[in-house]
C-alpha cells in the first residue's frame, strides 16, 4: 500500500516580501507567491502526484496556496480539511514588526534566539517547542491516521509549524531543525513505512 505524505510551505506573503514578522497574522499572497504555488503544483503534477485528502491552516497564505496547487493538478473539489493546530508559530509582540528594524531596536543575536532557538518563545508568542506541541499531536492525531490508512495526504502550511512535522519525521535534533529553512512553494515528498516511518524523502526545492 502507498503512504504518501507531501507537505509545502505557502508561497511567498505580502508580509514575506516587507520582511515583517508574520505569524497569526493573515497577509496575501504576492504575485510572485501564486506564482510559486502554481510551480509546485507543476512539479507534483510531472511526478504523476494525486491526493486523496488536503490539509491546511486557518490562514489564507497556505489556503490558496493549497487552491492552486489543487487547480494545477486538476484536484479542485479535494476533500480539505482546515485546523488552526497547523497555523504559523505565533510571533507575540513582534507580529507586524520589519526583521531588520527588530535587529536594531533588540539586538541581532537576541532577534536570532526569538526566530531560531528551540525553546526560548518571543515575548508572548510562541516558540518552536510550543508550537511542535500543537502541530504535532494533531499530526498523530489527524494525518498520520490517514497516511497510514493508505490516504494519499498533502499539508499546505507554513515554515515554523511545517519545521516542527520534518523534525518529527526526520528525527532532527533541535539544533538540526533550526538550521533547515523551508523554501516557499517547494513541496518535500515523503514515503511512509507501514507504521508511518519516513521511507524516502524528495525536496522539490529549486
Ligand atoms: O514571519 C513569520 O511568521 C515567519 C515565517 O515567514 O518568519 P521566520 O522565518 O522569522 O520564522
Amino acid at each position: 500500500m502507498e503512504h504518501l505524505l507531501v507537505l509545502v510551505r505557502h508561497g511567498q506573503s505580502e508580509w514575506n516580501l516587507k520582511n515583517l514578522f508574520t505569524g497569526w497574522k493573515d497577509p496575501g499572497l504576492t504575485e510572485k507567491g501564486v506564482a510559486e504555488a502554481r510551480a509546485a503544483g507543476g512539479k507534483l503534477r510531472d511526478l504523476k502526484l494525486a491526493f486523496d485528502v488536503a490539509y491546511t491552516s486557518d490562514l489564507s497564505r497556505a489556503q490558496n496556496t493549497l487552491k492552486l496547487i489543487l487547480e494545477e493538478l486538476g484536484q479542485e473539489g479535494l476533500e480539505t480539511i482546515r485546523d488552526q493546530a497547523l497555523n504559523e508559530r505565533d510571533y507575540g509582540d513582534l507580529t507586524g514588526m520589519n526583521k531588520d528594524e527588530a535587529r536594531e531596536k533588540f539586538g541581532e543575536e537576541q532577534v536570532h534566539v526569538w526566530r531560531r532557538s528551540f525553546d526560548v518563545p518571543p515575548p508572548g508568542g510562541e516558540s518552536l517547542k510550543m508550537t511542535a506541541e500543537r502541530v504535532l499531536p494533531y499530526y498523530r492525531s489527524e494525518i498520520l491516521p490517514q497516511v497510514i490508512a493508505g490516504k494519499r495526504v498533502i499539508v499546505a502550511a507554513h515554515g515554523n509549524s511545517l519545521r516542527a512535522l520534518v523534525m518529527e519525521l526526520e528525527g532532527l535534533s533541535p539544533d538540526e531543525i533550526l538550521k533547515r529553512e523551508l523554501a516557499t512553494g517547494a513541496p518535500i515528498v515523503y514515503r511512509l513505512t507501514d507504521e508511518g516511518k519516513v521511507a524516502s524523502v524528495q525536496d522539490l526545492a529549486d
